[in-house]
């Protein structure tokens, strides 16, 4: 991978980094890597679901709708509550309370007509770039299938895990502060992909969300028939419980706010979950072969989900400081560079770090939703790197590329959840089961450590149910057996 030749960037007189008003920390950790960590650590904790932290507008909102100053878990239980015990009533009256959508029972779901007319008045190069990204993503989700496997552990003992997919799932798609057609194609695909029947999707009846023509007309060329101008916590009890006119289903994916976040994790086990998808997250990783242009363009690009969390850590000396003046040359000319500033203002650093080794280890210990690795030797780098959502290799492949055709879900596990937690893919739509195929003489080579074990832990009806079967037809040739 060839790098990019940033000397005459770096050359330019950049305006010292005094002279910006975007109040992004910078932080040198050079000598305390320990501190940098606690610091990145509480900066993103903020935007976690154990951060609870809630934007005044919001806070506003609860007040308004429950009468008090309630924190978000509590507002998720009572919501999630509500709708259980009162079904599509409560449904309807927080998506007129906290959405301002005055729906009825017969209104809360898109009709044919609606899909249809989006779809037939969608321009033509918008619905070809839905059709080659499907091609991109099924392609990609189909190939990484899980296929039954059957081991042979013997005569008459033959095993084999088999996947079948989940009946009915429910997706997500975010739709509070901006449009999401991606997400639908991201969770649908590979829903698809694994052979889901059902797939009922909810999505706010905001401007930017349900009543978005062009994710109607995306639902409909995917062939998704069932969606619901729902949103927030109300519409995770919905599916998970299901109401009046919506079906229960067996797991709920895709990304959303705290609100959403905070209702899958409460209703797991009621049915399944993808992951805790929360706002978005980037740490960029760069070294001096990184041109400081792309690097703040990568910043800003997950910042602007607002919220979302963008780190820049490297370990060359001024680099930070240069990046610092793009992102400000940047914002001024975007449309959503407001929003972007803020993210990056709150929940953002520049950091440098002693040297690559000490940029990996902090890398590891934060476990990003993505990882863009702008350095020399990605491939190499990437090896150690082992606590991210999505890994993206090398100056040319941005964040943006996975976020919209690359093939990998872009539903990716946010808040350090990346050191166990993995992104969504067709896999997750399957359910494996074990077949365990034994036949007489199976069954006699396994039964003297069957019964062994059954009389170790004193259950003497699991050890009969060996016994009765051997005793009553005996298998020549085994130890005891005539
Ligand atoms: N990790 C991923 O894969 C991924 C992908 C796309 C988007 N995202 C993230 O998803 C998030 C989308 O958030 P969003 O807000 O735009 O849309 P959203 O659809 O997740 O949430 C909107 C809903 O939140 C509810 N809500 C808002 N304020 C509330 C309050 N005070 N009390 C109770 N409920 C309230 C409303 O009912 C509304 O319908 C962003 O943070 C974005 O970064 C993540
Ligand atoms: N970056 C988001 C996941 O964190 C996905 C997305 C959707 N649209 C643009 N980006
Ligand atoms: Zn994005």
């Amino acid at each position: 991978m060839s790098a990019p030749a940033p000397s005459d960037l770096r050359d330019r007189p950049y305006p010292p980094p005094g002279a910006t008003t975007l109040a992004m920390p910078l932080i040198d950790a050079t000598r305390d890597p320990q501190t940098a960590a606690d610091t990145l650590k509480a900066l993103r904790a903020k935007l976690s679901p154990q951060g609870d932290v809630v934007s005044p507008r919001g806070r506003a909102l609860t007040r308004e709708v429950f009468g008090e100053a309630l924190a978000p878990r509590e507002v998720v239980q009572r919501i999630l509550e509500q709708v259980r015990t009162r079904g599509c009533e409560a449904l309807l009256e927080f998506t007129r309370k906290l959405d301002h959508a005055d729906l009825t029972p017969d209104t809360l779901r898109v009709s044919a007509d609606e899909l249809a007319q989006a779809h037939r008045a969608a321009a033509p190069e918008y619905l070809d770039t839905i059709r080659r990204v499907r091609g991109h993503l099924e392609a990609f989700q189909t190939a990484i299938l899980h296929q039954d496997i059957t081991v042979q552990r013997g005569p008459g003992h033959r095993l084999t895990q088999r996947y079948r997919p989940l009946k009915r799932v429910g997706v997500c798609v975010p739709g509070g502060a901006a449009a999401y057609p991606s997400s639908l194609m991201m969770t649908v695909i590979p829903a698809r992909a694994a052979g889901v029947e059902q797939i009922a999707v909810v999505v706010p009846p905001t401007a930017f969300g349900g009543y978005n023509a062009n994710l109607l007309a995306a639902c409909h060329e995917l062939g998704v028939t069932e969606i619901y101008r729902i949103g927030g916590a109300q519409a995770v009890a919905a599916l998970a419980y299901g109401v009046e006119g919506i079906a229960p289903v067996d797991k709920i994916v895709g990304p959303g706010n705290l609100f959403v976040a905070l209702a899958k994790q409460a209703v797991y086990g009621v049915v399944d979950i993808d992951s805790i998808a929360g706002p978005s997250e980037v740490v960029v990783l760069a070294d001096e072969t990184a041109r400081p242009d792309y690097l703040a363009a990568d910043l800003i690009s997950q910042a602007e989900h607002a919220p979302g969390s963008s780190l820049l850590i490297t370990w060359v000396e001024g680099l930070a400081e240069q990046v610092l003046i793009h992102l400000e040359r940047q914002l001024a000319g975007l449309e959503r560079g407001d929003l972007a500033r803020e993210s990056l203002e709150q929940f953002g650093a520049l950091i440098r770090v002693a040297n690559r080794d000490e940029a990996i280890a902090l890398t590891n210990q934060i476990a990003p939703e993505h990882l863009h690795i702008s350095t020399n030797q990605p491939a190499e780098d990437a090896e150690r790197l082992h606590a991210a959502g999505a890994i993206f290799l090398g100056h040319d492949a941005p964040v943006a590329a996975g976020d919209y055709a690359a093939g990998p879900s872009h539903v990716l596990p946010t808040g350090g959840t990346p050191r166990w937690a993995s992104g969504l893919c067709s896999n997750d739509f399957l359910k494996r089961t074990s077949l365990i195929e034994i036949d007489h003489d199976g069954l006699a080579a396994l039964a003297p450590d069957i019964t062994r074990l059954a009389d170790i832990e004193g259950l003497p009806g699991h050890k009969l149910s060996v016994t009765i079967r051997l005793d009553s037809r005996p298998t020549p040739g085994q130890p005891g057996q005539s």
